[in-house]
């Protein structure tokens, strides 16, 4: 990662921390109950520590049924052979995906109600393609409710665009979402070798097809998705 992205990270997690920090009540509901993961201390500041056990796992899939569920256990497993793989750390890549759909299936009226809670200001992409949003508010809720740190947040961000600079963290969390075995569009057998020899390949591969797509689809396309493009081009 550069300097430049490494900055924006911390900045954009930090904004995320205060707006956090600042917040008081819950937008949703879905979040209301009990929080095995979230811990205070005695002045009732939050620690943000990264606590990923059975507890809190069962605690997540709590909140997810039908497809989603699925599709979650999906990248779960991809995540954790694609870590194995490419050595990244297991259960920070399994956090993120049980995480990064968190929020899918929320309303625009709910997205955009986190959205205001943690201070997350849409562009005019995401305001016209408002379930894109579902990445940046379950990044607030892993980092506000589960305790995710910092490369997780921002690997959940992403997952849907891409970005420029990706860590390792962060394309694995994207070609998992891509690859997962519940996924059947025309190239993802081609998308899944690719991803099993040449992990910047494959997610060349993610990001073309993800662009052509919209463009078939008469789609605006994210500016994140773009340099993710041009950056993996230019690195890879
Ligand atoms: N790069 C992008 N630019 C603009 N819109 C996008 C982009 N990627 C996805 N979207 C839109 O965001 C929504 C959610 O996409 P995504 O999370 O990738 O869906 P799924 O994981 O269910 O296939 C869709 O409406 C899709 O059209």
């Amino acid at each position: 990662m550069c300097a430049r992205t490494a900055r924006c990270a911390v900045r954009w997690c930090r904004r995320q921390f205060i707006s956090i920090s600042n917040s008081r009540g819950c937008i949703s509901n879905f979040f209301s109950g009990d929080r095995p993961a979230l811990r205070r201390t005695a002045g009732n500041e939050r620690r943000i520590t990264m606590r990923y056990d059975d507890e809190t796992r069962r605690d997540i899939l709590s909140r997810l049924s039908g497809f989603r569920l699925k599709h979650t256990l999906g990248c779960e497993k991809a995540a954790r052979m694609l870590a194995q793989q490419y050595g990244e750390d297991e259960d920070k890549c399994a956090f993120a995906m049980l995480l990064h759909d968190i929020t899918k299936t929320f309303s625009q009226e709910e997205q955009l109600n986190l959205c205001e809670k943690y201070g997350i200001i849409p562009n005019d992409v995401e305001k016209t393609e408002w379930k894109m949003l579902h990445g940046k508010t379950a990044a607030a809720i892993a980092a506000d409710v589960y305790g995710a740190p910092p490369d997780v947040v921002h690997a959940i961000s992403y997952h849907t665009t891409g970005c420029a600079d990706m860590t390792l963290l962060d394309k694995i969390v994207y070609m998992a979402d891509y690859i997962e075995e519940n996924r059947s569009f025309d190239g993802v057998k081609t998308a899944r070798k690719l991803a099993a020899r040449n992990l910047d390949k494959a997610l060349l591969y993610g990001l073309n097809s993800s662009l052509r797509d919209l463009i078939h689809r008469g789609k605006q396309i994210h500016v994140d998705t773009v340099l993710a493009r041009n950056w993996l081009l230019e690195h890879m």
